[in-house]
């Protein structure tokens, strides 16, 4: 295989996330199966030692499309030459934490690595953001990056995408590959709007399939935008090998597209779309093509929907007022 490699970053590689993530990268599940991948892992300090021994199993693993390895304290060295950068790494809501607090410590982490990506990822660099609160962290990055095309950042809401998927099917009876043209809207956040109205259930439209506003709105909307919090009540820790698996899906339809027929969900800039105010990272319905995210244009919003929309866009807008506060974009 003569292929350059593509040049995969990964922040936070010696966290929970980043040892489910880093395995399925390096075997092509990110790419594709004939895509050889150079891994740029980035850590504070205190996680080099941990990130060299994931390094060390990694090279255990003798994948045949892992060609190296690198790991870095430095921002301006993990983002020399990447073509992909998965932000993981954040700070976490400790005890006592006001949300402004959160916002202002996770801009120092986002605001030097959207310039050090800036300054020195590849031309054609797509990054997506994992980390809490992650579309507003995308937020900071991308106004920390002047140079790099504001739609190149992203904000996962793959997961709730995903977790939307798997109650709609388990509601219905079928199989999750029936269903179709699912969307989260807005903020990663308890917010965030799974909408149905417009998904098709093996063909029929999933709303009069369900038939049923009232689990709409008690019990599905509220199980998978609480799912995270769930899972910490059940596990003891919080999603990781679930929010790899939707970064790994994230990234893969971003560079080899959708199916024809559907779309996903993603968090991508606002261009005034759907009244979600321009430049404002949100959840939308998306397909991808050629590399690019589209949002899918046309859907009529019923009054349902736009309630739940309006609710999470404004807390959106109320994260980039706090963020713009403490002049972190
Ligand atoms: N968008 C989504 O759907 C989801 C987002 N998350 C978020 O993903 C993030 C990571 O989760 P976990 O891996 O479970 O956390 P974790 O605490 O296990 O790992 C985080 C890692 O990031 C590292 N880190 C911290 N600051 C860094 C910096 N400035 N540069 C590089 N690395 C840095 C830490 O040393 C640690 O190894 C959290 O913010 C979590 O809330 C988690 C699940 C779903
Ligand atoms: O709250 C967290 O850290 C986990 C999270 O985002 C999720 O599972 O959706």
């Amino acid at each position: 295989m003569t292929r350059t490699p593509v040049n995969v970053t990964v922040t936070g590689a010696a966290g929970q996330i980043g040892y489910a993530l880093l395995f399925r990268i390096a075997s092509g599940q990110l790419l594709g199966p004939d895509v050889p991948v150079a891994l740029r892992l980035l850590e504070i300090p205190q996680g080099l030692k941990a990130a060299e021994g994931t390094a060390m199993e990694l090279d255990d693993c003798a994948f045949p499309l892992l060609r190296g390895i690198d790991i870095s304290d430095d921002p301006n060295v993990a983002f020399e030459g990447a073509n992909v950068a998965l932000l993981v790494g954040a700070r976490p809501r400790t005890k006592g934490m006001e949300r402004g607090d959160l916002l202002e410590a996770n801009g120092g982490i986002f605001k030097p690595q959207g310039k050090a990506i800036n300054d020195h990822a590849a031309d054609d660099i797509k990054v997506l953001v994992v980390g809490n609160p992650a579309n507003t962290n995308a937020l900071i990055a991308q106004a920390a990056a002047p140079d790099v095309p504001a739609e190149r950042f992203t904000a996962m809401t793959r997961l709730d995408h995903n977790r939307a998927l798997s109650q709609l099917a388990k509601k219905t009876g079928v199989q999750v590959s029936e269903i179709k043209k699912l969307t989260i809207w807005g903020n990663h956040s308890a917010t965030q709007y799974p909408d149905v109205f417009h998904a098709e259930v093996a063909g029929k439209n999933a709303a009069e399939v369900v038939n049923d506003e009232q689990w709409l709105a008690d019990t599905f909307i509220p199980t998978v935008a609480k799912r995270g919090a769930a899972i910490i009540e059940a596990r003891g820790a919080s999603s990781a090998a679930s929010a790899a698996n939707a970064a790994i899906d994230h990234v893969h339809t971003w560079v080899n597209g959708t199916d024809t027929g559907d779309w996903t969900s993603a968090g991508v800039v606002s261009d005034g779309s759907y009244g979600v105010p321009e430049g404002l990272i949100s959840s939308f319905p998306v397909t991808a093509k050629d590399g690019r995210f589209e949002i899918v244009q046309g859907l009529d919003i019923n009054e349902f929907s736009r309630t739940r929309i309006d609710t999470s866009v404004q807390e959106l807008e109320e994260e980039r007022e706090a963020v713009r506060g403490l002049g972190l974009i």
